[in-house]
């Protein structure tokens, strides 16, 4: 089930902690499963109008496992940062800096050495919170956009096609089955697959934002200063003014030529303007590398016995999750007879 594949969730507590994940107490499965559960608490709790007020939902059986979703995630992060803390203060700055000589100097790390404005050390809570940050808006996100390309290129073969051959043209010739960094900006057709993916399965489908003035609409209603208001990513990607025939993936929007005229808004998976995502370039190479490396070896096959229905949470999902079939690929680039990798 690639939806709730450990992928992205390994790839960032690499990233942000340094290979250590697995000494702390709570397994990463413990973490996937309560970020999972938080994301749907949250979806069901702003549908439960009586639920508005903290007191009441705290009393209630979905408040508790709130509650103790939360203590999961942030005992989790605690764990770690508090294992590399100790770590740093036992071998002293020097001596730990040597150690990791070498060795990747990872986010918590970094956040360990950082001083704040007053040139003071951050505290161990405000290392976790902003690990937790990165966690929470990085992986679930990236395991849904990489889940629907796949999805998409298992439902049009020629285009599954056209990126395999344009990563093993990619490849050709090169010592290592690696992906390079600078691989990543020559892989034009698998670009426009992504991105016409995140169009239409935009892992991230809403954001809200405060309204600094007033705001005149196009019909001439106003939207006054101060109210907070949901703008539908999904919505603005399927608007078939500017995206005719939304419902149709086709990578081929994305081609230069045909993206010359469109409206800078028209296409925001990752939100626009100063709180726009951090981590898109990180997403998209992640996206690009997962891309490249499953279609050298595997033909990715639907699963016709199960039907995929959209699930919006605060990321969308599939309802019973996305299935596909991984066929293992020849030499000859011939497909074995499936194996299930679902
Ligand atoms: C396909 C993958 C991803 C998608 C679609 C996505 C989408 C978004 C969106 C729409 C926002 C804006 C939320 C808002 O305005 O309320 C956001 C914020 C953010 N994202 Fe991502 N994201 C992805 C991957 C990542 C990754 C890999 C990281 C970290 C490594 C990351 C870190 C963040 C952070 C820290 C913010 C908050 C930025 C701020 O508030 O200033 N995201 N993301």
């Amino acid at each position: 089930m690639v939806q709730k594949c450990n992928f992205c969730v390994e790839t960032l507590c690499t990233m942000t902690k340094g290979g250590s994940l697995y000494k702390a107490q709570r397994t990463p499965s413990d973490y996937i499963a309560a970020i999972l559960e938080l994301s749907s608490l949250v979806v069901r709790h702003q549908h439960r109008l009586l639920l508005y007020w903290d007191f009441l939902y705290h009393l209630m059986p979905d408040g508790w496992r709130f509650r103790r979703a939360c203590d999961t995630v942030h005992r989790f992060t605690a764990d770690v940062v508090q294992r590399r803390h100790q770590a740093l203060n036992r071998l002293g700055r020097e001596a730990w800096l040597k150690s990791k000589q070498g060795k990747t100097v990872d986010f918590i790390d970094i956040l360990l050495l950082a001083k704040d404005e007053d040139g003071q050390d951050l505290s161990e809570e405000d290392i976790a919170a902003e690990a937790d940050t990165f966690m929470f808006e990085g992986h679930d996100t990236t395991a849904s956009g990489l889940s629907w390309v796949l999805y998409n290129l298992a439902c049009h073969p020629e285009y599954q096609e056209r990126c395999r051959e344009e990563i093993k043209d990619l490849m050709r010739d090169k010592e290592s089955e690696e992906i390079e960094w600078e691989y990543l900006s020559q892989m034009p057709f698998c670009t426009m697959c992504i991105k016409d993916s995140l169009r239409l399965h935009p892992p991230v489908t809403a954001v809200s934002r405060r309204c600094t003035e007033d705001i005149k609409l196009p019909d001439g209603r106003v939207l006054p200063k101060g109210n907070v208001c949901l703008i539908s990513i999904y919505g603005t990607h399927h608007n078939p003014a500017v995206w005719p025939e939304p419902q149709v993936y086709n990578p081929h929007r994305f081609d230069p030529e045909n993206s010359k005229n469109k409206p800078p808004l028209a296409f925001m998976p990752f939100s626009a303007g100063p709180r726009n995502c951090i981590g898109q370039n990180f997403a998209m190479a992640e996206m690009k590398v997962v891309l490249a490396l499953t279609l050298l070896r595997f033909a990715v096959r639907l699963d016709e016995s199960r039907p995929v229905r959209r699930k919006p949470e605060l990321i969308l999902r599939s309802e019973n999750g996305l299935w596909l079939h991984l066929e293992p690929l020849g030499p000859s680039h011939e497909s074995r007879p499936p194996a299930m990798y679902s």
